[in-house]
């Protein structure tokens, strides 16, 4: 599993103190990575102890580790409405005076399209970091999952709006990373992005993009794990 620079106590931190947020009879949202890794073992913990809680996962890593806490999985179209989700990030606006106070970039483990749409459809999305995602603006590469016939002409477009596009490359496989949806994943620099809601319409609106990891004015707060608690941000 990816981890990021953070440490494993202030990933554990964040991903348990959302975990208590879910209650009995909720549907939840599963998002992938390691901190939410933690909010998915105690939420296991939860139901072995009788709490009546289903859940969504967004990637087969998520999906997986559900199975193996015996965590009940559903899916969006059997259910009426998902009460919260829970998921990482690999950066969060922290500027308290930031427009885009909030708003993230995810798709560190590829798995930002499934995390869209389930995080969006959740009546409550909860963040869960620690101190290494927060930054005054985001900066790091944007993922872009794109159909496997669009990688170059995305990155044409990319090219084109002064970004440098990047085919991400898998570790343990010849050639690129293929998402659990089949496509493949361009990671765009654009250096300090100073209006990511604009960046990300631009995004999306290119002909084979499936989905970019710009997620702005979508969570509604951020639980921080730090090495002596946790620190809560509410939107
Ligand atoms: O967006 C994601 C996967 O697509 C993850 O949530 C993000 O990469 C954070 O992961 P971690 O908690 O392991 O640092």
């Amino acid at each position: 599993m990816k981890t990021d620079g953070g440490s494993d106590t202030a990933k554990r931190r964040a991903g348990e103190r959302a975990a208590e947020e879910v209650e009995d009879g909720f549907v939840v949202g599963l998002g992938t990575g390691s901190t939410t890794a933690h909010a998915i073992r105690a939420i296991g913990r939860a139901v072995a102890d009788g709490r009546d809680i289903r859940a969504i996962p967004t990637s087969f890593q998520s999906r997986q580790l559900a199975l193996e806490v015996s965590i009940p999985l559903t899916e969006l179209d059997a259910v009426d409405r998902v009460d919260l989700a829970i998921d990482g990030a690999d950066q969060v606006v922290d500027d308290p005076d930031a427009a885009a106070r909030g708003a993230l970039i995810k798709g560190g483990g590829a798995a930002h399209a499934r995390e869209k749409l389930v995080d969006t459809a959740a009546d409550r999305f909860v963040v869960v970091a620690d101190p290494s995602k927060l930054t005054d603006r985001l900066e790091r590469s944007v993922p872009v999952e794109v159909l496997p016939d669009a990688h170059t002409t995305v990155a044409d477009r990319i090219d084109a709006m002064e970004g440098e596009p990047t085919l991400r490359t898998a570790e343990r496989k010849d050639g690129p990373v293929v998402t659990d949806n089949g496509n493949l994943v361009l990671d765009c620099a654009f250096g300090r992005i100073g209006d990511p809601a604009a960046l990300a319409a631009t995004l999306s609106a290119i002909p084979g993009v499936v989905e970019h990891g710009l997620f702005v004015g979508v969570a509604d707060a951020t639980y921080i794990g730090t090495d002596d608690g946790v620190e809560v941000r509410h939107y």
